[in-house]
């Protein structure tokens, strides 16, 4: 996966934008609040179709402006494309694909990034949400599938919920949950299916870059815990065992008026030596593994789709030491994997060859070099 270049306009702090792109190492460098991280949320952005910063897309059109383009042009498994989004404050957004109208259903895996910001310490320190987020990520842009039944059940879950709630105020008979729970058991299986095979892969290569960059100090085992069955070895049966389990639930979920079982209540435990790491892990160590996990999200994509997708990282230079800092890069760059970098100090960099540096300053890009 590679970008060739970028034009932005009227999006965030950038009137107009355009950028010819390193096919290696790109280094934004420059103060704090002067776009560097809107560069990167642009690509983001055209990947997921959604911010990683905030929720509503009017946030990303200049305050000045009612409209602002993104057109990215990529190369995927060898092939040219073209991606344009259109965001119009008083219009639906409309999103371009080599020149097609597609929808946001339509879009996961078609450039494919992974972002590591400061952020991503609370996939280990956070609430189960960000780690089903982290997983539901990986998973879309690799299987479309997935991404459209993930929307589906998250429908579904809704519905129910409603419904569970008029079936309380006695508004509606209990029997109406038939109707869901068909469409429910299989859209959760598919879920636990997938996810159970992702993390697996996920774990073992995270183990593997967690004994390098610990020196074999540190062995990292991710699970997958869902929550109503818990210890079990495999998936396979879970869609039997589900339909008992949420009809034997029924009661429970009329009087809570929501759904007590399924993917939505899953999460992800990390070990490192056989210690849970949310719980007793180090900040060390609890770093070392988000490393390891974002690392672990480029092999997944590669071993999935035959090619590396962009690597974003936002903010991550300052907060490693210089050897590890350095290791990291050359490691990106040996790998040719397409990466994008903010910092906001360019000597940070003076030992990598090869990277092209670009300084930032209130909504202007000038390369330095490269
Ligand atoms: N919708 C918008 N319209 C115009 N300017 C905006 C908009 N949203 C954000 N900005 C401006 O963009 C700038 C922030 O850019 P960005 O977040 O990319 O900073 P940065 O260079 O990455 O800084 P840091 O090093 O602090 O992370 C701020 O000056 C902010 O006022």
């Amino acid at each position: 996966m590679n970008i060739g270049s970028i034009f932005l306009r009227n999006f965030r702090n950038y009137k107009e934008l355009k950028l010819n792109l390193s096919p290696s190492l790109n280094i934004f460098i420059g103060n704090n609040a002067q776009g560097k991280t809107n560069i990167i949320e642009s690509i983001y952005y055209a990947a997921l179709g959604t911010s990683y910063r905030i929720k509503n897309d009017n946030d990303l059109i200049n305050w000045q402006d009612n409209e602002a383009f993104i057109n990215i042009d990529f190369t995927r498994l060898d092939i040219d494309n073209n991606i344009k989004f259109h965001l119009n404050k008083l219009k639906r957004r409309q999103i371009l694909l080599n020149g097609d109208n597609i929808r946001q259903k339509d879009l996961p895996g078609t450039l494919t990034t992974v972002l590591f910001s400061p952020e991503d310490l609370l996939i280990i320190k956070g609430a189960p949400a960000l780690r089903r987020r982290f997983l539901d990520i990986e998973l879309s842009q690799t299987n479309l599938s997935y991404y459209n039944n993930l929307v589906k059940f998250n429908k579904i879950i809704v519905q129910r919920n409603n419904l569970l709630k008029k079936i309380r105020e006695h508004k509606q008979k209990a029997e109406m949950l038939d109707m869901w729970d068909a469409q429910l058991i299989p859209a959760a299986s598919f879920i636990w299916e997938k996810r159970w095979e992702a993390v697996k892969k996920i774990s073992s290569f995270a183990a593997v870059m967690q004994d390098n960059i610990s020196n074999n100090q540190e062995k990292l085992l991710i699970k997958y815990k869902i929550f109503a069955f818990e210890d079990i070895a495999n998936v396979s049966g879970i869609e039997e065992a589900y339909k008992d389990k949420l009809y034997a639930n029924r009661f429970n979920d009329i009087r809570r008026g929501a759904t007590g079982i399924g993917p939505h209540h899953d999460d992800l435990e990390l070990f490192v030596n056989n210690i849970n790491l949310k719980n007793f892990g180090s900040q060390g160590q609890q770093r070392t593994a988000v490393l390891s996990l974002k690392l672990a999200e480029l092999e997944y994509i590669k071993d999935t789709l035959g090619q590396y997708p962009v690597l974003l990282l936002d903010d991550v230079m300052s907060e490693l030491d210089i050897n590890r800092r350095e290791k990291m890069v050359l490691f990106f760059r040996d790998k040719n994997i397409q990466t994008f970098i903010t910092a906001t100090d360019k000597d940070m960099f003076s030992n990598i060859s090869k990277a092209k540096l670009y300084s930032v300053t209130a909504g202007n890009v000038e390369v330095i070099n490269g």
